[in-house]
């Protein structure tokens, strides 16, 4: 086993490891991944401040998201087909995030159904909502939500239609894979991952059983989002969701100030600056662009959370130093899980907290409530993008 000391040892592991169709799913972006690539690269355009002779005894990454106890500001993000990436992947995770003292969210598109998660867990974990045309479905799963003890409703608004992924049609990503022989020629060389996936029985998705019909390889999982996915949701919708719920409540996918004062008008306990991991709108700016004018805007009014492009505990320290309290990571504890299952969920969570630890007192801060944007140097391009209106 190679020694692992950042993200990308646990990408190169878990790229070998996985079916190339799973993997594909995980590691790409809509159309020209323009947005994907740029949620990476635009937090190289903020650097730091090194500050010296500063007392940086007894250092701590705690902190809260949503008045919940966290042992570091990083959740784990809401991930579709986990359960493909590793058997019985959304239960591994959410043990690990326990055991770490960090949010796990629960996908409604997981494999792992809800009550599969919450028998072999011990503490509450937030779950994600996609919005059904079915009313009767959302009212359902709500309700399976809250009787497994979920202490969030995270309600992801950026996807009631799936944006377009080349590589996902091209290879007929499907959950169980579909047996054409270039998959099968693929999975032939995936021997651990078989050999787990075969011991489970969870290998579909589990939570929308009843709902499933039709969800076949990616061009019919695109038909069937459209289908199924409630096109019409608005806030007065939205309204009615955080009603139905009752409880804590996260909106994610908030990219634009406007969207972000609509949020916090409908009322919610925070906001998720993201835009899908790159996934939905090609063309969209980085979360990390429009972190700063959006914290301008609601930053006194609703807590702010970011996700989109954290690889890094310096890329969590950049976030919370333009005013997030908190974000998620997507692909990077995929690629832990992919790599070495629970475990690597672990290390790719032990690697950030590391590395924010570190570039914490480098910069001469002991805590994360101390992180602000004196402590960053801005690169003039990282303002360059402005409405003409
Ligand atoms: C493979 C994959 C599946 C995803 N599925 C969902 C999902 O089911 N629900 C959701 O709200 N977001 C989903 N997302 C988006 C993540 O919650 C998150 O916004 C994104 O991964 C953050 O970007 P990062 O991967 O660069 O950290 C998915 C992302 C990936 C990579
Ligand atoms: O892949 C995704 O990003 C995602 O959120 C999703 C949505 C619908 C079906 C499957 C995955």
């Amino acid at each position: 086993m190679p020694v692992i000391t950042e993200i990308e040892d646990l990408r190169r592991i878990y790229q070998r490891r996985v079916p190339k169709m799973f993997y594909d799913y995980c590691e790409s972006g809509s159309w020209t991944e323009q947005t994907f690539r740029e949620n990476e690269s635009d937090f190289d355009l903020i650097r730091l401040r090194q500050r010296v002779a500063v007392d940086m005894d007894n250092r701590s990454t705690a902190s809260t998201m949503i008045g919940q106890d966290v042992s570091l500001p990083v959740a784990l993000a809401p991930v579709g087909m986990t359960g493909m990436q590793h058997a019985d992947g959304e239960i591994l995770a959410a043990q690990a995030a326990e055991e770490y003292g960090v949010p796990f969210t629960l996908s409604t598109m997981s494999i792992c159904s809800i009550e599969d998660v919450a028998e072999k867990t011990t503490k509450p974990f937030w779950f994600q909502l996609y919005v059904m045309r079915d009313q009767d479905f959302t009212r359902r799963i709500i309700q399976r939500a809250k009787d497994a003890g979920c202490s969030a409703l995270v309600l992801t608004l950026d996807l009631q239609i799936l944006g377009q992924r080349h590589k996902d049609l091209k290879n007929g990503l499907s959950a169980p894979p579909k047996l054409t022989p270039a998959n099968i020629a693929n999975l032939a060389t995936k021997w651990g991952w078989g050999m787990e996936m075969l011991r489970t029985p969870r290998r579909q998705f589990r939570n929308i059983v009843g709902h499933a019909e039709g969800v076949g390889d990616a061009s019919s999982l695109m038909a069937w989002t459209a289908e199924q996915f409630d096109p019409s949701l608005d806030w007065g919708k939205v309204a009615k969701i955080k009603e139905m719920w009752g409880g804590p409540l996260i909106l994610k996918g908030i990219l634009d100030a406007e969207d972000a004062k609509k949020a916090a008008e409908v009322g919610c306990d925070a906001i998720v600056v993201s835009n899908h991991g790159g996934r939905q709108l090609d063309g969209a700016l980085s979360s990390i662009r429009v972190l700063p004018e959006i914290v301008e805007a609601v930053g006194d009014k609703v807590e702010i959370h970011l996700d989109s492009g954290i690889r890094s505990g310096q890329d969590v320290l950049k976030a919370l130093a333009l005013g997030a309290r908190g974000t998620y990571i997507g692909r990077a504890f995929i690629y832990g899980l992919g790599a070495m299952g629970k475990q690597g969920v672990t290390t790719a969570l032990d690697t950030i907290r590391k590395e924010l630890d570190t570039t914490m007192a480098l910069c001469g801060r002991r805590n994360v409530h101390e992180l602000d944007r004196d402590m960053l140097l801005i690169d003039q391009d990282f303002h360059r993008w402005r409405r003409t209106t």
